[in-house]
């Protein structure tokens, strides 16, 4: 379970986060949707432990991530906004050295690595450089480096972005996958089918506060339209940053 309560972040004179509290639980999707500039990578960044709020505070699984910053990240999955890969490695060195971050060694550590490699369908690629993967090939790199060490809690910040409809496809699969597992699933996004489709709850999130929060239906609801997108654009009281 992820819980987010009273952030806030200012960088100089830009407010980033204003007050945003909300939760995820375990065995649901829940994504945030913000427009551009909204705090949405601030709140991700925070829960990372990569950035210090100003007050407030966030948790996993109830540990503190500012006051115990590895143990809160032992239970957290991580897919980043920009994935850089280390294109001399091969995509196993990778995720041996994410392994190796999260305290995992020896034996343990090996099959660790071959039972991410086999979960996510990637044993062929695994002795290769990933210099000139597609996209699809470097999502699974990044999301094996996220799972290897088999954390309770995942966060994804705008996993999809770039991706074509069959990496999309399977990116999908795997997260609803892991939510029937009970797995806390938490990722942003800008694409409303996206959300509509694989989200038990949504958090939008506008000018660094929660501006609303409910399942897609509910938002519908509470704005009175029938269209996710519809009810986002009525909720923010903008179209601004919105892809079908
Ligand atoms: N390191 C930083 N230094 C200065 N300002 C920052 C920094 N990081 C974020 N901001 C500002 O904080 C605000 C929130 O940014 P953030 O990246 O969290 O929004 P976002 O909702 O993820 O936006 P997008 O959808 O465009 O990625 C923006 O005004 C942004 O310019």
């Amino acid at each position: 379970m992820i819980e987010v309560n009273n952030l806030h972040k200012k960088f100089k004179d830009v407010t980033a986060l204003e007050g945003l509290s909300f939760s995820a639980k375990d065995g649901e999707i829940t994504g945030i949707l913000g427009p551009n500039g909204a705090g949405k990578t601030t709140c991700l960044r925070t829960l990372y432990g990569l950035l210090k709020a100003d007050q407030g505070s966030a948790t996993i699984d109830g540990i503190n991530v500012s006051e115990q910053p590895l143990i809160a990240r032992g239970n957290l999955g991580i897919f980043p906004d920009k994935f850089g890969l280390y294109e001399r490695l091969t995509a196993y060195e990778q995720i041996d050295y994410f392994a190796s971050i999260h305290g995992l060694t020896g034996a343990k550590k090996k099959q660790a690595i071959e039972e991410v490699l086999q979960e996510l369908e990637m044993e062929d690629l695994a002795h290769r450089k990933t210099v000139g993967f597609s996209q699809g090939q470097r999502m699974k790199v990044t999301l094996a480096q996220a799972l290897v060490h088999k954390p309770k809690n995942f966060v994804l910040d705008e996993p999809t972005r770039g991706l074509d409809v069959m990496s999309t496809r399977i990116l999908r699969n795997y997260l609803s996958k892991y939510k029937a597992k009970g797995h806390c699933i938490l990722f942003s996004s800008h694409v409303m089918q996206e959300v509509a489709a694989l989200c038990d709850r949504v958090i939008v999130v506008a000018n660094g506060k929660l501006a609303a929060q409910g399942t897609p239906q509910e938002l519908c609801d509470l704005a009175g339209e029938a269209q996710l997108e519809d009810a986002f654009v009525k909720i923010i009281g903008s179209d601004e940053g919105v892809a079908a």
